[in-house]
């Protein structure tokens, strides 16, 4: 190790993990034997066909589901044998989730939208307005602080669920087809804007995505087959 290098704990590690489903006689082995290590700041692909697993993973990467095998660990520590409680407190804390389609609040703008996680997560208001107020400018929606989703375009919206994702700073972000919903144009637009925060933030992040020009613009691209994890060659 170089001198005034300090090792860095992944953020997340997913060792050995198996996911089957049965249902009647009949067993899925949905995931064989996943290694994963997401380091801070690093930005993964998870591609694969339909149907490969990539939801499965990243549910028990998510915390929302349990692995029929393997080991979990969030900064270093063991998660999957925590208890439900533990897991919710870590999931509140420590993860977030964009989705394709983003669930955003249709009464509330932009603003309250975003400060409502923090707040949820016992943040004082004007902190956590402040906080959502920042990131939101950061991903070019100043002008659009006070407007309710349905006043927003569909770019605008999945920028607003970007940011009530990243606003409280997780150490993972866990994303599925998070520009799926959307134009190429606006696509490659709220992309490039999303990475652009999470490399400032050192947050880890995996997406889980068919769009090819969205894996390239990542930092490492895996692939799911068979149920079993490929790391695909630089450059996809
Ligand atoms: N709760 C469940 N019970 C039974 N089978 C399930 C369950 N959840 C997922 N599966 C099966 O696991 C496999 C993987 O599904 P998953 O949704 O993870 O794939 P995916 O790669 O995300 O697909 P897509 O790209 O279409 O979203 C599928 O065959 C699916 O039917």
């Amino acid at each position: 190790m170089m001198a005034g290098e300090t090792t860095k704990v992944p953020a997340m590690q997913l060792k050995g993990v198996e996911r089957r489903f049965t249902q009647g006689s009949r067993t899925v082995e949905v995931l064989r034997h996943i290694d994963l290590t997401l380091t801070g700041g690093e930005i993964v692909a998870l591609t694969g066909v339909s149907g490969a697993g990539k939801s499965t993973l990243l549910q028990i990467a998510g915390l929302l589901d349990h692995p029929s095998a393997g080991e979990i660990l969030l900064d270093g520590h063991r998660i999957d044998t925590a208890s439900e409680a533990a897991r919710t407190v870590a999931r509140r804390r420590h993860l977030g989730f964009v989705y394709q389609f983003h669930h955003l609040l249709p009464d509330f703008t932009a603003l309250e939208n975003v400060a409502l996680a923090p707040m949820i997560a016992g943040g004082d208001v004007p902190a956590s307005r402040k906080a959502a107020e920042d990131i939101l400018t950061a991903l070019g929606l100043s002008e659009r602080l006070h407007h309710r989703p349905a006043a927003l375009s569909g770019g605008e919206q999945q920028r607003v669920a970007i940011a009530r994702a990243l606003v409280r700073h997780p150490k993972v972000l866990l994303a599925d087809e998070p520009t799926g919903n959307l134009d190429e144009a606006t696509a490659a637009r709220v992309l490039d804007a999303f990475l652009d925060l999470v490399r400032a933030q050192d947050v880890a992040v995996i997406i889980a995505t068919h769009d090819q020009a969205l894996a390239r613009k990542t930092d490492r691209i895996v692939s799911l087959r068979e149920g079993r994890l490929h790391q695909m060659p630089a450059g996809g």
